[in-house]
């Protein structure tokens, strides 16, 4: 048996077109939705992930500003740079790239986006609404998956969804989004002992660790949904997921590969949240 792909890159598109439609509307209202990206020191990846980020919003016709500083910015002048961020009308979304330098809190920055231009959902505000499944912004890279899994009709309700990796950006929310859809939710993290037997018993695995061929076929439910959120190089410095993908697809009945699978939906949901910003904005000010 071989598993059927998930085409992340097919699937971002698709919602890709479904936006522009939202975002034609917002123009003819005279709004054009806008994100300001931050971007501190020089991290190459991050520098990656913010020009693929910056290139999507363009193509969309979405407004996007970057504010790039030295490593040696202060906490201090990053978080006035916010506060003025916070106070324009025109800047929809702020996301500040992590990880940051080491002399900044990225606690403290987090907090001082407004909740409600926190695109990246990573705002106590947005996390406890989340947690309290009330609508808010819903961190990326755990909707993309959701998202993913909606094109693909596959059902949540009462499955077993195992999580490998609890961080705050992808395990955590992640879990938290499926156990709103009903899912049976396990946490699996560095600590686990005897791994295996949980990922076994998942209807639907999602890695999140960060380590190459993390998971293989023996890890793997015959038929499972296997959802790879791992970013890393392997021996040949080629980018590849927590999934040994040749290995995987043997017993995975569906499987998201690296790249091309969660990536494109990440970025897709970043535009999602700032379109979505950009309604609540004017439909506020239409109520006015
Ligand atoms: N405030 C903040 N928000 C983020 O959303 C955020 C962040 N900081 N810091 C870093 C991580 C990482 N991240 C990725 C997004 C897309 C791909 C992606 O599209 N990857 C492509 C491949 C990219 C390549 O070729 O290098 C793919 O999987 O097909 C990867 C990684 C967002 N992050």
């Amino acid at each position: 048996m071989s598993a059927e792909l998930i085409d992340g890159r097919l699937i971002a598109d698709y919602y890709r077109e479904r936006l522009q439609e939202s975002i034609s509307e917002l123009k003819a209202n005279d709004v054009t939705p806008g994100l300001a990206v931050i971007l501190v020191g020089d991290n190459h990846a991050s520098h990656t992930y913010v020009k693929m980020k910056r290139k999507a919003c363009s193509k969309l016709g979405i407004h996007s500003e970057l504010y790039q500083f030295q490593e040696s910015l202060t906490q201090e002048e990053l978080v006035g740079k916010i506060e003025e961020l916070n106070e324009l009308d025109h800047i929809h979304g702020i996301l500040v790239q992590l990880p940051l330098p080491q002399h900044i809190n990225p606690i403290t920055i987090i907090e001082t986006i407004s909740p409600s231009k926190d695109v990246d959902g990573f705002h106590p505000v947005s996390i406890g609404k989340m947690v309290t499944n009330q609508d808010t912004f819903y961190s990326c890279t755990p909707l993309g998956i959701i998202k993913m899994l909606e094109y693909e009709k596959i059902d949540i309700k009462g499955k077993h969804v195992v999580i490998l990796g609890r961080s705050n950006i992808v395990g955590k929310p992640a879990g938290q989004l499926f156990l709103n859809r009903d899912a049976t939710v396990t946490y699996c993290h560095s600590k686990t002992a005897n791994l295996t037997d949980y990922t076994k018993k998942a209807d639907i695995l999602v890695s999140a660790v960060g380590k190459a061929k993390l998971i293989g076929a023996g890890d793997i439910k015959k038929g499972a949904v296997v959802i790879d959120v791992g970013m890393n190089r392997d021996e040949a410095g080629r980018l590849c997921g927590d999934v040994d993908f040749e290995s995987a697809r043997e017993a995975a009945g569906k499987i998201t590969p690296v790249p091309g699978g969660v990536g494109p939906m990440t970025i897709t949901m970043l535009l999602y949240n700032t379109v979505k910003s950009a309604r609540w904005q004017l439909e506020n000010r239409q109520k006015r």
